[in-house]
C-alpha cells in the first residue's frame, strides 16, 4: 500500500537518480546529529594528518573506507533512534532502551575498529 506522500516506484536511470537524491536527503538529516559532525570532522583531520605525516595512499584509502563505514553505521543508528522516538516518544520502554543501546554498541564497535586500524598504521 502506498500512502499519499510516498513517491511512486521508479526504474532504470530514474531509479538511480531518485536513490541519489534520497541519499542526499539522508546526509542532510544526519548532519543534524552532533555525533556525526564530530566524527566527520575528526575523520577529515586524521586524513589530513596522515597525508602530512607521509602515510601511503593504501593506508589513507583504508582509513577512508572505515570512515565511510562509520558514517553508514551512524546513519543506521540515527534511523533506529528516529523510529524508536516515534514509537516511544515520552515513556520508558524496554524495546526502546534495547534498540538504542544496541545502536550505540554498533557505533562504539566501529570506532574501536578504526582505532585498531590507526594503531596498526602507526606501529607498522
Ligand atoms: N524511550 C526510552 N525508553 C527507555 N530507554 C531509553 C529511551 N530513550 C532513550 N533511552 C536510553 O537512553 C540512552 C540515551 O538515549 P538517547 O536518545 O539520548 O540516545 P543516544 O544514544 O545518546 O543518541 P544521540 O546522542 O545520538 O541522540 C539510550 O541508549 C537508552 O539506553
Amino acid at each position: 500500500m502506498t500512502g499519499d506522500g510516498i513517491p511512486p516506484r521508479k526504474t532504470g536511470l530514474a531509479h538511480f537518480a531518485a536513490a541519489a537524491s534520497y541519499s542526499a536527503a539522508g546526509l542532510k538529516r544526519l548532519a543534524q546529529e552532533s555525533a556525526f559532525r564530530q566524527e566527520a570532522l575528526a575523520g577529515l583531520a586524521i586524513l589530513l594528518a596522515m597525508a602530512v605525516l607521509g602515510a601511503s595512499v593504501g593506508e589513507m584509502l583504508g582509513f577512508f573506507a572505515l570512515l565511510c563505514l562509520l558514517i553508514a553505521v551512524e546513519a543506521l543508528n540515527t534511523a533506529i533512534e528516529v523510529v524508536v522516538d516515534h514509537l516511544a516518544p515520552k515513556e520508558w520502554a524496554r524495546f526502546a532502551k534495547e534498540a538504542k543501546d544496541l545502536g550505540s554498541l554498533a557505533v562504539a564497535m566501529t570506532i574501536t575498529a578504526i582505532g585498531a586500524y590507526l594503531l596498526w598504521v602507526i606501529l607498522a
